[in-house]
């Protein structure tokens, strides 16, 4: 039982009138966990509710508002499972599937997540974009941007950028620049006080206040960054009128050519899902307000061109990956997408240039990039060692011309992912795919009889 913040009450009483018993009887309901379901990963929608029985596994039943989110039986516990590792599904609240589908990125666009951590919406609209287009991923926190750019390989993402900046500093490096931008913002959560209690440590009439004038302040960022013509999705998880319909309304005024293209509450006593707020606008025509934005050209610091007849140390990397994919790699995959390499430091990223998107480099100089597109590998003594991105980015093990393939419930899937070396009859040596029911989950490398194990440190279970 929730006892709730006495002005909190008061508040909602205010707001729903008759509805408020209703409302109010919601927080002694069991709250609601669901999944949301990869479309990177080959065959999983059409396939693996059946083929990979996630279905019965995790008791799935379908989010209304999303075609690939589906609510899960609690006890099931599937963050606990090595499909979680390979990337086959995402665990969000249902009712926070609903902003992406309501911004409806396309394959081809150019899209912003200004407050992305810790991945729900990024991974939501990379789904969306199929491989096609271009996301920049942004979270100021610069611990949280880190989980962020974990979920985001752990989803197998390879056109995404994941930035640590302000939203003022991406304004000044991309004005009018992105189709469509989802604004995820910091807010008061009482939406959120079922699900997580804590949440209401926090929640005071005067925190709201202040979390209405950060929102407005992040949403005028935002508009500074969408086209002419471009959609943005501004969602909340708290009931508060002062942060959803009263910035709203204060947007309005302060850019006459936004236009509220759609609105939607989600309220838990009449569905089922957690509270929360989508507001879409499109700006029809540029508002001009005077906000400082520079032109694209100008926002653009161009690199300086290398001495002739040098070999970029970018271009060596390179030919690394190339020899590392022809063995490794099947035919179709080793050529990488239109894009360029990036060295940082000893670490290689595959940034991709997506049609119509003048984003290569330069544009990144002087933000904190956390992945500049597809992390390949890791330039060590001459050779190229793979990321475990790049192995999260392949849809299924028949990409790789080795494979260590375990069964999902396996003793060795939980072994491997211990970071355990395991035992294999394998007379071949090299870098090998290790994946769980045809689905990749990291690297490991066969010699004399044993798989080593390439298992990220960091992501290894205890
Ligand atoms: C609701 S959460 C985002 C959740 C995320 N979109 C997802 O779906 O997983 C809001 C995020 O905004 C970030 N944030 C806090 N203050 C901010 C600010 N002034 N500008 C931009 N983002 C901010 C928080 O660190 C937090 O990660």
């Amino acid at each position: 039982m929730i006892t709730l913040p006495p002005s909190y009450v008061e508040q909602m009483r205010r707001q729903l009138g008759a509805e408020s018993a209703a409302f109010l009887a919601s927080y002694d309901a069991p709250r609601t966990q669901g999944l949301r379901l990869n479309p990177l990963k080959t065959g999983l929608l059409e396939k693996g509710l059946d083929r990979l029985e996630l279905k019965s596994r995790f008791g799935l039943e379908p989010v209304p508002w999303c075609d690939t989110g589906f609510y899960y039986d609690e006890a099931s516990r599937p963050g606990k499972h090595p499909f979680h590792a390979a990337g086959l599904y995402y665990i969000q609240e249902p009712s926070a599937m609903s902003a992406v589908e309501l911004l409806a990125p396309e394959p081809g666009d150019i899209v912003l997540d200004l407050a992305g951590a810790p991945g729900g919406k990024s991974t939501h609209i990379a789904g969306k974009l199929r491989g096609a287009g271009l996301l920049v991923s942004n979270e100021i926190h610069p611990a949280r941007a880190r989980i962020l750019s974990e979920n985001i390989e752990r989803f197998g993402i390879r056109n995404a950028i994941v930035t640590s900046a302000s939203p003022p500093q991406l304004e000044e490096r991309f004005p009018r620049f992105f189709d469509k931008i989802m604004v995820d913002a910091p807010c008061s959560g009482e939406g959120m006080f079922r699900k997580d209690p804590e949440a209401m440590d926090e929640w005071s009439p005067d925190h709201v206040t202040m979390c209405a004038a950060r929102q407005s302040d992040i949403l005028d960022s935002a508009l500074a960054m969408l086209k002419t013509g471009g959609r943005l999705a501004y969602s909340t998880c708290t009931f508060n009128e002062k942060e959803n319909e009263k910035v709203i309304a204060g947007l309005l005024q302060r850019y006459p050519s936004l236009r509220i293209e759609r609105t939607e509450r989600i309220w838990p006593h009449l569905q089922r899902g957690e509270g929360h707020f989508v507001c879409v606008l499109r700006l029809e025509e540029d508002p001009g307000t005077g906000r400082p934005a520079l032109s694209a050209a100008a926002a653009k610091r161009p690199e300086g061109r290398p001495k002739r007849g040098a070999v970029r140390p970018e271009e060596e990397a390179i030919r690394l990956y190339e020899a590392f994919a022809a063995d490794t790699l099947s035919p179709e995959e080793r050529a990488l997408p239109p894009g360029e390499p990036v060295l940082y430091g000893e670490q290689l990223y595959w940034l991709p240039h997506a049609a119509g998107c003048p984003l290569d480099r330069g544009w990144l100089q002087g933000l904190k990039v956390l992945r500049p597109g597809l992390h390949l590998g890791e330039v060590k003594k001459g050779r190229l060692e793979p990321a475990h991105a790049l192995a999260l980015s392949l849809p299924d093990a028949s990409y790789a011309t080795r494979v260590f393939d375990l069964p999902d419930e396996s003793d060795a899937a939980e072994r491997y992912l211990r970071g355990e070396a395991l035992h294999t009859d394998e007379a071949a040596g090299g870098w090998t795919l290790v994946a769980v029911a045809g689905f990749p989950i990291g690297w490991g490398k066969l010699s004399g009889g044993q798989l080593k194990n390439h298992y990220p440190k960091g992501l290894r279970k205890p």
